[in-house]
Parts: structure tokens; C-alpha cells; sequence
């Protein structure tokens, strides 16, 4: 679960520049939800998110994560909890590297025990049966080098490779914008898959609305850093595409 309790964070404090990205704001995101966040730009969707993240910590407030209260925990030390998928594919992924180094790396990272992970057998074997479960045949290619693929193929992956640890929650921070329409749509729905398939807390923030009617179990609308609209999933099966273009006209 995840909880944030008026939270404000404000940057650039005492400034002229100053701006107030989040004010005041609360929610509580159970176990195994997969909310999506939709709001004009500059209205505190990316801060939200950071501040899950510890990649910004608030001014005020509470974020727990777990009942772990979290609120000035720097990122790494919660990152074991947190699986964090960004825009750019290049980003996740090391581009000379081949697959299966990837996979190493990426176990290597999250496993604080061993730099064993990685070198027998079993571990590439599974790599690949996991690969597998992405349908797009990328199990035969695990020797390849990882810049040889597709964008859409390598957020796949970057998504896969941040999930196969103990991660509890994922973050997406429009991890389709960069994608072609054909690529985006099987990024978005191998994360649907995953989050479904490994029980996982997840905030997904994007611009397509079409993507945030399509997926996830709530939509928030944020606007000048607060929560406008909070629909739950029983809400959200009577929404008609069109109400959510309404929001933003
Ligand atoms: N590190 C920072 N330093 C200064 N201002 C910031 C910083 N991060 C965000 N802001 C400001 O805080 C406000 C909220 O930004 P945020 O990135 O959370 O919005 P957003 O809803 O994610 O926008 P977008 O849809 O454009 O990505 C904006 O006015 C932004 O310029």
C-alpha cells in the first residue's frame, strides 16, 4: 500500500521562481491497484510519482509505503521496493550489452547477496522462459546486443528486468511516449500483464487517454498540484471514453 498524507512540496522556496507542485495532497493506493494519472502539464503528476520514489522529498506530510514510513528515505534505499519504468527506452537498458547482460546486471543490482546471480545455467534459462512470457520471440535473441532491438522492445524488457525482483510497487512515468502506436500499445499491455501477474501497487501517468481508459483500476485527474477527480474502478466501468476528453475541455 501506498499512502501519501498532505504532502506539499514546493520548489525553488523563497524565490521568484517559486512554484507550490504538490499542495496539501492525500491518498491512500492499496496493495495491488493500478492507478492512472492524467492532468494538463506542470500539474504535479511527475512530483507525485518522485515522491514515491525518493527522488524528491516532500516538505510536508507523510509518504508510507508498506506502512514503512518512507517520507525521508532517499531513493536507493527504497528502491528495492520500487520498480521504475521511464519515457526514454534507451534508459533502462544498456545499449552494447546483450540481453542476457542486461538481465545479469539488473539481478546483480537488486540482489544485494550475490555476484554469482547470473552465471549458471538456471538463471538463463529462466531469463529466457520469462522473455517468453512477452510473445514477441525475443527468448531466441538473448545473445543479441540490447541496442539492436526496437524502442518498443527494449521498454518491454526494461519493464520485464524491473519487475523480476521482490519489487512491490511500479512506477510508469508515460513509458509509451516516445513508442510508435503499434509498439506503445505491447509495451502497455505487457505492463498489464505484469502488474496483474506479480500483484503489483502501480501508478501509471500518461497523456493518452485512451491508454487511461483502456487500463488500470482508478484514474486521478491532478490539476495545479492537487487530486480534481479520484474515480475508483466501479466508477470507472460506467466512464464513456469521451468523459475523460471532457475533463480536459
Ligand atoms: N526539480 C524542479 N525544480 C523546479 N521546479 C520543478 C521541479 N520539478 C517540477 N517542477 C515544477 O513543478 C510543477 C509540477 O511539475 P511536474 O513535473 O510534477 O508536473 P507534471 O504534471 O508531471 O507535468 P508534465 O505533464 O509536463 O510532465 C511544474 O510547474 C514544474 O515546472
Amino acid at each position: 500500500m501506498i499512502q501519501l498524507s498532505n504532502v506539499t512540496k514546493v520548489f525553488n522556496k523563497g524565490k521568484p521562481a517559486e512554484i507550490t507542485a504538490l499542495n496539501n495532497v492525500s491518498v491512500e493506493i492499496k496493495t495491488g491497484e493500478f492507478v492512472v494519472i492524467v492532468g494538463a502539464n506542470g500539474s504535479g503528476k511527475s512530483t507525485l510519482l518522485n515522491l514515491v520514489a525518493g527522488s524528491v522529498i516532500a516538505d510536508e506530510g507523510k509518504v508510507l509505503i508498506d506502512d514503512n514510513d518512507v517520507t525521508k528515505l532517499a531513493d536507493h534505499r527504497r528502491s528495492k521496493w520500487i520498480a521504475r519504468v521511464f519515457q526514454n527506452p534507451l534508459s533502462g537498458t544498456a545499449p552494447d550489452l546483450s540481453i542476457l547482460d542486461n538481465f545479469r546486471l539488473a539481478a546483480i543490482r537488486t540482489k544485494s547477496k550475490g555476484l554469482s546471480i547470473g552465471i549458471n545455467a538456471g538463471f538463463k534459462n529462466d531469463v529466457r522462459t520469462k522473455i517468453a512470457t512477452l510473445g514477441m520471440g525475443l527468448e531466441n535473441k538473448i545473445e543479441q546486443p540490447m541496442g539492436t532491438l526496437s524502442g518498443g522492445q527494449r521498454q518491454a524488457l526494461t519493464l520485464l528486468m524491473s519487475v523480476m525482483d521482490d519489487c512491490k510497487v511500479l512506477l510508469l512515468d508515460e513509458p509509451t511516449a516516445a513508442l510508435d502506436p503499434r509498439s506503445a500499445g505491447v509495451v502497455m499491455q505487457t505492463a498489464d500483464k505484469l502488474v496483474k501477474d506479480f500483484a503489483l501497487t502501480s501508478i501509471l501517468i500518461t497523456h493518452n487517454l485512451k491508454d487511461a481508459y483502456n487500463y488500470g483500476t482508478r484514474i486521478i485527474q491532478m490539476g495545479e498540484g492537487q487530486i480534481l477527480k479520484d474515480i475508483p474502478q466501479s466508477q470507472k466501468l460506467q466512464l464513456k471514453q469521451n468523459d475523460l476528453f471532457d475533463w480536459f475541455s
